[in-house]
């Protein structure tokens, strides 16, 4: 019998056994086997490309969020209902094989959604399609890690040391240090800040142990010797994360304060719709994006229309979103917004946006 076969099987049974007490054992063993057969299907087959199928999503839209978490946490269930599509949700771990796109609308803007595989303990070392799944992680603006609140701390330390391994930063910005290797001239050290945690002889110390014996390093911020050695690898990714602990409905109202007060963290149910709004609201704050509506001259706005950019983005960004050759001909810019001196305040090219 093949795997597939297997699960199909699997799936019968679980759908003419009766859930009540005596059968929870024999269930609980089913769906552990389900669990078990649709692993093997998501291992990397050693005959087909180690690419796999379903992974190349095209960008599309404002923005990408990506939903990363352990089987059955409730992402798909949590993409079905934050968007028009729908993505298989049940009670067995994986559920889903693919990389599925849905579309979240907000403000006039368009956020793309990925739906992943569950991911697991060893997925950086290509566990199941962990690579592939780290892979599409590592193109999204924002991740969204999604927990079972009813599991605690584990599941995020695990993920976290996950993406640590394959040179993901979450929630942290990229350190503040100037490195440029050189062809001579040893290496010439420099600080502008007093340092706690590097000194000029760690600093040698460690670039001689990655061979580089030329170089010119400039501390603008007091960084630890791991930030440094990020710095020196380089390709690093800086990744905003939002922490979200599904199934609150499970858990006790002291736990649920708990885990909300810890930070970058959204306490959620799919299942009873609770706090999707303020998952929303982080989201978007997560995202640092900023709406631009334009006007004609002596009428309102539309503000059904956005242009969407990246907040801090320019005048100069904006024209060339209206056409390219705007920028050159532009001359001034007259803008409104809660991060304007004036209102309006005319500005030209290099005006910026932080509101
Ligand atoms: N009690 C409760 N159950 C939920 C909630 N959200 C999702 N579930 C259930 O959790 C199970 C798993 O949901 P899925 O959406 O398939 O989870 P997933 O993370 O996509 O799982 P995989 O694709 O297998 O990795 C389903 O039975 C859902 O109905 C919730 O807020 N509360
Ligand atoms: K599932
Ligand atoms: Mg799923």
């Amino acid at each position: 019998m093949g795997i597939l076969e297997k699960i199909s099987e699997i799936e019968k049974e679980i759908a003419r056994t009766q859930k009540n007490k005596a059968t929870e054992y024999h269930l609980g063993l089913l769906k552990a086997k389900l669990a078990k057969y649709r692993a093997q299907l998501l291992e990397p087959s050693k005959s087909a490309s180690s690419k796999g199928e379903g992974f190349d999503v095209m960008k599309s839209g404002d923005a990408r969020v990506a939903l990363i978490g352990f089987p059955s946490v409730g992402k798909s269930t949590f993409l079905s209902l934050m968007t028009s599509t729908a993505s298989e949700a049940a009670s067995y771990e994986f559920t889903t094989l693919t990389c599925i796109p849905g579309v979240i609308e907000y403000k006039g803007a368009n956020i793309q959604l990925l739906d992943l595989p569950g991911i697991i303990e060893g997925a950086a070392q290509g566990k199941g399609r962990g690579r592939q799944v780290i892979a599409v992680a590592r193109t999204a603006d924002v991740v969204i890690m999604m927990l079972d609140a009813t599991k605690g701390e584990v599941q995020r330390s695990l993920l976290e040391k996950e993406l640590e391994s394959v040179g993901i930063r979450l929630n942290k910005h990229k350190p503040n240090i100037y490195f440029k290797p050189k062809k001579g001239g040893g290496i010439s050290f420099n600080s502008t800040v007093t340092l706690t945690q590097c000194s000029e002889k760690l600093v040698q110390l460690i670039l001689h142990e990655y061979k580089i014996f030329n170089a010119e390093v400039l501390f603008r911020e007091d960084c630890s010797p791991d930030e440094f050695i990020d710095v020196i690898v380089g390709n690093r990714v800086y990744m905003p994360c939002l922490y979200v602990y599904n199934k609150i409905d499970q858990i006790s109202m002291e736990e649920v304060d708990r885990l909300a007060r810890k930070p970058n963290s959204v306490v959620i149910s799919c299942g009873m719709k609770l706090n999707l709004d303020y998952l929303l609201e982080m989201l978007w704050e997560y995202l640092a994006l900023t709406c631009i509506y334009t006007k004609k001259r002596g009428q309102r706005p539309d503000f059904t229309d956005a242009i969407i950019l990246r907040k801090g983005a320019s005048v100069e960004h904006v024209c060339h979103r209206i056409h390219r050759s705007l920028a050159s001909q532009f001359k001034y810019a007259l803008v409104w917004g809660t991060s304007t001196k004036y209102s309006p305040q005319r500005g030209g090219p290099d005006t910026q946006h932080g509101a």
